[in-house]
C-alpha cells in the first residue's frame, strides 16, 4: 500500500514537473506573481508540497524535493529585484540619474520634493511601477489626472533622464527603477539619508486613475483612515509616522489646509490644534477666500489645488506659484539646515505647527506620538527608520521578470506588437 503510494507520489512529482518545464518552454518563463508566490510558498513549507505523503520519504522524494527546490529557486532568483541590476547591460544607469538630479537640484531645489512625492504616489498605488508617469492611454486613463496627483510635478525630469538613458542604453532602464534612484538621489542632496536600493523593477502597462483618486489619503483625512492605508501596504505606525518626515521639505499650496485656518470642520472657526501665533502667521499668507468657508472634503477624496498638473518640457515643471493658491515652503527656509531633514518637521508638530490636518493628527494619538517625539529629538534614530522605510516603500508591489516592460519613454506604454 506505502509503496503504491510511493509511486502515484513519484509518478505525480515527475508529471509535475515535466508540465513545469513544458510551460517554461512554451512561455518562455512566463510565470505571474501568484505562481511565483506559489513556489515560494511551497519552499517555505515543504510538507504541503508533496500533497501530505510524506510518511514514508524515499530517496527520490529527496532528489525531486531538491530538484523542484533549485528549479523555484532559479526562477524566485531571475524573478526578484538584485543589487546592481544593471551592472552588465547598462553600468552607468546609477551615475547618470544621480549627476543630472544634482546638477538640476544645484539650478532648483525643488526639484528634490517634488521627486520623493512622485515617488510615494507612485509606489502607494498597485505598487512602484511607474503607473504615474503614463499619459492618458487608449482607455482615456491616466493617474496624472487624479485629484491628488494634480500638483505633482517632477515628470519632465524623470523623461528628460530616460531620454539620456535610451541614447546610452536603449530599452534596458525601466521608468519604475529610474524613479526609485532618482528620488533616492533627491532624499540625499535634501540632506537625507543614503539607503541601499535594488533594482529590475518593469513597468505597469496601464495606469490606476480610479484607485489613485481612492486609495491616495487626503490631507483632510482622519489618523485612523491614513494609519488603515498604510497599514494595508505593511507599513506601521513607526513606519508611516517616519515617512512623513518627507514633509519637512517642498512646498504645500494653502488649498490644503486653508479649512483649518477659518472654517475648520464646518465650525466656522480655526483648528483649535493649530498653535496661536502660528495661525496668525498663516492668516497673512494665505487669505481668507470662499473656498475656505466650504465644508472640508471627506477623508479619502483627495483635493486638487487650482493649479494644472505642471509638466511641461521646457521648465522642469517646478514652477508652482498660483495667483489664488499661494504656497508655504514646508521647511521654512530650511529651518536649521540640511542636518534637520525630518527632526524639524516633529519638533514643529510638537509646537501645534504641522500645516496639514493629516500632519498634525501624528501627535493627537499615543501610537504615533511617541515616534513624533523620539524622531524630533534623534535625528539619527529618524535617518535610520526613514532610510528602512523609503527601502520599503520602494520596493513595494514591484513587476518583475516577464510582468510589465521596459518603456522607452515614461509617459507611453510600448506599442502591441
Ligand atoms: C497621508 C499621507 C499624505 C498626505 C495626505 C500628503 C499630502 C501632501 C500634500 C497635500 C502636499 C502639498 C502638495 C502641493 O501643495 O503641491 C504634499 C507635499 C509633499 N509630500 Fe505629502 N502627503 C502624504 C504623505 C507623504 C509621504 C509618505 C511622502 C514621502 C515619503 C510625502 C512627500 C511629500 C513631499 C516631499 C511634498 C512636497 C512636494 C513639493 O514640494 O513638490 N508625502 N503632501
Amino acid at each position: 500500500m506505502m509503496r503504491n503510494l510511493g509511486n502515484y507520489k513519484f509518478a505525480f512529482v515527475t508529471c509535475s514537473v515535466i508540465a513545469l518545464s513544458i510551460y517554461v518552454a512554451l512561455y518562455g518563463l512566463r510565470f505571474d506573481n501568484a505562481i511565483l508566490r506559489a513556489l515560494r510558498l511551497a519552499r517555505k513549507s515543504p510538507d504541503n508540497r508533496t500533497g501530505g505523503w510524506d510518511s514514508e520519504k524515499s530517496p527520490f522524494d529527496e532528489d525531486l524535493n531538491s530538484m523542484y527546490m533549485s528549479i523555484a529557486e532559479e526562477i524566485d532568483q531571475s524573478y526578484s529585484l538584485h543589487y546592481d541590476f544593471y551592472r552588465e547591460s547598462c553600468p552607468s544607469a546609477d551615475k547618470i540619474i544621480a549627476k543630472t538630479i544634482r546638477e538640476i537640484y544645484n539650478a532648483r531645489p525643488s526639484v528634490a520634493p517634488a521627486l520623493i512625492r512622485l515617488l510615494f504616489h507612485d509606489c502607494f498605488v498597485e505598487g512602484c511601477d511607474a503607473s504615474v508617469l503614463l499619459d492618458v492611454d487608449e482607455s482615456l486613463t491616466t493617474e496624472k489626472g487624479a485629484a491628488p496627483n494634480l500638483s505633482l510635478k517632477g515628470f519632465d525630469v524623470i523623461e528628460a533622464i530616460k531620454s539620456e538613458l535610451e541614447n546610452i542604453c536603449p530599452g534596458i532602464v525601466s521608468c519604475a527603477d529610474l524613479l526609485v534612484l532618482a528620488a533616492r538621489e533627491a532624499v540625499l542632496v535634501a540632506g537625507g539619508p543614503f539607503y541601499p536600493l535594488e533594482t529590475g523593477r518593469r513597468d505597469s502597462v496601464v495606469a490606476f486613475r480610479e484607485i489613485a483618486d481612492r486609495e491616495l489619503p487626503s490631507p483632510q483625512a482622519s489618523l485612523s483612515v491614513i494609519l488603515a492605508s498604510f497599514s494595508s501596504r505593511g507599513f506601521n505606525e513607526r513606519e508611516t509616522v517616519s515617512l512623513f518626515g518627507a514633509h519637512s521639505i517642498g512646498i504645500t499650496h494653502c488649498t490644503f489646509f486653508k479649512d483649518r485656518l477659518y472654517n475648520f470642520s464646518g465650525t466656522g472657526k480655526p483648528d483649535p490644534e493649530i498653535n496661536t501665533g502660528f495661525l496668525q502667521e498663516l492668516k497673512t499668507k494665505c487669505p481668507f477666500s470662499a473656498s475656505a468657508s466650504s465644508p472640508s472634503p471627506s477623508p479619502g477624496t483627495g483635493l486638487a489645488p487650482t493649479l494644472p498638473a505642471s509638466h511641461s518640457s521646457q521648465s522642469y515643471g517646478m514652477s508652482s506659484e498660483n495667483g489664488n493658491d499661494a504656497v508655504i515652503d514646508l521647511s521654512y527656509n530650511n529651518e536649521g539646515g540640511d542636518e534637520n531633514f525630518g527632526t524639524r518637521y516633529y519638533r514643529r508638530l510638537l509646537q501645534k505647527k504641522g500645516l496639514m490636518y493629516s500632519d498634525q493628527q501624528l501627535t493627537g494619538r499615543e501610537e504615533t506620538e511617541i515616534w513624533v517625539r523620539a524622531y524630533a529629538s534623534d535625528s539619527m534614530l529618524f535617518r535610520k527608520d526613514f532610510a528602512m522605510a523609503m527601502m520599503k516603500l520602494s520596493n513595494y508591489h514591484v513587476l518583475t521578470g516577464p510582468l510589465g516592460q521596459i518603456r522607452t519613454s515614461c509617459s507611453k506604454v510600448l506599442p502591441r506588437k
